[in-house]
């Protein structure tokens, strides 16, 4: 676009993108910036700062030093006093050599620090962003809750590091220079004091009116640049389909309407720039006639001398630049409140994630340590609990946000080898009841509870509190937790096969940590082992072992991915495995081959699907029809679901409640 034409400042649906206010931009700045200097190194961190704030105060005094030193020398080569000159010089000469190393150690401990800073930072935002209880990540991708979290964390993180300390360094720079200044500009004249006063707050406020927009136009110019950034890299994933498709200029055309977005609003950028500083440069210059003007009077009345002007001036010139650092540095601090805002709403967003989702399904692991009776609050045998793996009652489950009722009042139960298929129409809410078990959505009423055996579980149990704890129920024989936790006892099978960027090894022993990798290493013959079962050992020779890397989700075929993924599962060796349509790439044989290896390895099954076939293994079936929209309301409360044996197989540990049977 032209820069003549003429922009809006804002497009009409960016307008709503407001500017936060000082409070809230302060309170985010706070809580943006505090956790770091209160963490477990801050001694050794604060003890840093105070070092670089003394080395930004050395910097300051060898520059005065610097300046007579400078002077000095000119005296005596204008006096031609040979012997001075040579003096001078050699101060001269020790002055640089000591100085020059605090300049340069001021800048690095100032990037060190900035380095520490970043890397703490993104490591507390990472953990919390791909934190296993709530799971942000997916509820902010799924529900589209803010933009690329992921810029947040790379540039955002980066530039509020380092911006904020240089702005540090600034502000306490200016205020030992306005303690300096301050008493020589109060001794000449104290009027221009006033002067000084009525000019910068006058400047500060017309800076603040002219880059009102600012503020905005960086966050969204942020924004921009990386919904871009991120068309390029769906570009990248999803090269294969693209090139079927042959979609280049339906993507390029896609990828040049982000661009363009991203380019406009800098265009608005430049502008609201541009106007700014027509504004801050003049007010810069006018200074220097300023402070001459006001004390003239007293120079003509013969009260001062001529030097007192210039020392005034200088004065005058320090000390506005000290107070007038909003105008001197509006357009970066226009930049880095951007950078807060995007900040301080991510750190929101993981900060309140049971506000702004609703938790209303109740997701709760029953950790059975042994296999009696477990008791009730009452002390009263309630029920063999030892062959139940999974409990549903009364679940009604939503959509998030639009909250469409997908599943209503659903209760079932499985039990040890009750394998389960569950079918219904594209689109009925299959893969959602595997997403409320997984508690990914909570949208909804009723209650999901797992039965696991905590004897391998290396975690803590979760510490519930407020009104959780009302309903936490602990016996001598089991214990309950509510809300999501990772255990060994299930797993869950993606409807998409998911590759991690790595090696074969990787891929296999994927989600085990790192540490857990250590501390159980699977011996190479187990994974050979386990590749034979699921029918891929052939990928070994073909990519050079397990320890290679490549693009696994472009070298393998949609139905290697699924096989290695019931390898991973072989693997992991859960109780209950909850599968969508985790076999749909695969050829009938090979789908009856795995169906059977997991039955061997003695797990039970909940499969998501639509193939006749899959009838073969499972005992029972569940089928939920879709909905109408009449029905989405609580009020009627008509089940969309039926529950059936199969019969083609002796169905094992069949037990359905009476109340389930339609
Ligand atoms: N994040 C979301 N927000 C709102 N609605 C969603 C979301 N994800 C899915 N839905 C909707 O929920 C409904 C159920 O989706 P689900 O994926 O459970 O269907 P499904 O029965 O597994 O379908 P299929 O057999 O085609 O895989 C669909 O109408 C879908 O559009």
């Amino acid at each position: 676009m032209s820069s003549s034409t003429p922009l809006p400042l804002l497009q009409e649906d960016e307008v709503e993108r407001k500017a936060p206010d000082l409070p809230t931009l302060l309170r985010r700045l706070w809580k943006v910036a505090a956790p770091y200097w209160s963490s477990d190194f801050k001694t050794q961190i604060r003890l840093h700062l105070a070092v670089l704030f003394v080395l930004r105060l050395a910097t300051t005094g060898i520059n005065v030093a610097f300046s007579f030193l400078g002077r000095d020398f000119l005296n005596a080569l204008a006096r031609k006093d040979q012997a001075r000159l040579t003096k001078q010089l050699l101060y001269y000469l020790l002055a640089f050599a000591g100085g020059i190393p605090v300049l340069v150690l001021k800048d690095n401990a100032k990037d060190t620090l900035a380095l520490r800073w970043r890397s703490w930072m993104t490591s507390y935002y990472m953990k919390r962003y791909l934190n296993n209880k709530n799971q942000m990540y997916y509820k902010i991708q799924s529900q589209s809750i803010i933009d690329n979290p992921d810029q947040r964390i790379v540039d955002d993180l980066k530039s509020f590091t380092r911006t904020s300390l240089t702005f540090s360094l600034i502000i306490f720079k200016s205020v030992v220079d306005l303690i300096s200044f301050s008493k020589i500009l109060y001794d000449i004249y104290p009027s221009l004091f006033v002067v000084l006063a009525l000019y910068s707050v006058g400047g500060t406020a017309i800076s603040l009116y002219l880059g009102r927009d600012l503020v905005t136009l960086n966050f969204l110019q942020e924004k921009k640049e990386a919904d871009f950034r991120y068309g390029l890299v769906r570009v990248r994933e999803n090269a294969e389909s693209i090139a079927f498709y042959s979609g280049e200029e339906t993507e390029v055309q896609l990828l040049t309407q982000r661009f363009r977005s991203a380019f406009e609003n800098l265009s608005r950028l430049l502008i609201s720039t541009r106007n700014l500083e027509l504004f801050t440069s003049s007010y810069r210059h006018l200074i220097q006639i300023l402070p001459a003007a006001v004390v003239a009077p007293l120079y003509f009345s013969g009260k001062i001398e001529i030097g007192v002007i210039r020392q005034s001036i200088s004065a005058f010139q320090h000390i506005l630049g000290d107070i007038s650092l909003i105008v001197n540095h509006f357009k970066s601090i226009s930049a880095l409140s951007a950078v807060i805002d995007r900040l301080g709403e991510f750190d929101d967003i993981l900060d309140n994630s049971s506000q702004c989702l609703p938790q209303e399904i109740t997701t709760v692991y029953h950790y059975v340590q042994n296999s009696s009776a477990h008791l009730g609050s009452n002390g009263m045998v309630l029920e063999k609990c030892h062959n139940k793996l999974l409990d549903v009652e009364n679940l009604t489950l939503e959509t998030p946000r639009s909250r469409t009722t997908l599943i209503m009042d659903l209760s079932l139960e499985i039990t040890k080898k009750d394998h389960l298929l569950i079918t219904g129409a594209s689109g009925c809410g299959k893969t959602s009841l595997l997403r409320a078990m997984a508690g990914l959505w909570s949208t909804g009423l009723g209650r999901i509870t797992f039965y696991v055996k905590d004897a391998e579980n290396e975690n803590p149990p979760m510490v519930l509190s407020g009104p959780e704890m009302a309903s936490l129920e602990v016996t001598t024989e089991s214990e309950i937790y509510k809300g999501r936790r990772r255990s060994k006892d299930i797993f869950f099978l993606p409807q998409k096969p998911y590759m991690v960027l790595g090696t074969l090894r990787q891929q296999l022993l994927y989600p085990l940590k790192m540490e857990d990798d250590v501390s159980q290493p699977k011996a190479d013959d187990d994974l050979v082992h386990v590749l034979e079962d699921v029918r891929l050992d052939y990928v070994l020779s073909r990519f050079n072992g397990f320890d290679s890397t490549y693009e696994w989700s472009s070298v393998l075929s949609l139905g290697e991915q699924q096989r290695l993924a019931f390898a991973r599962l072989l693997l992991s060796k859960p109780n209950l495995v909850l599968l969508d349509e985790a076999t749909s790439a695969l050829d009938e044989a090979n789908e009856a081959h795995l169906y059977k290896q997991i039955e061997a390895a003695g797990i039970t099954y909940v499969s998501v699907g639509h193939r006749r076939t899959l009838y073969n293994y499972h005992s029972r079936v569940l089928h939920i029809s879709k909905l109408d929209s009449d029905f989405g309301s609580f009020n009627v409360r008509q089940r969309n679901w039926f529950l059936k044996s199969i019969n083609n197989q002796d169905s094992i540990g069949v037990k359905e409640r009476s109340k389930t049977h339609h």
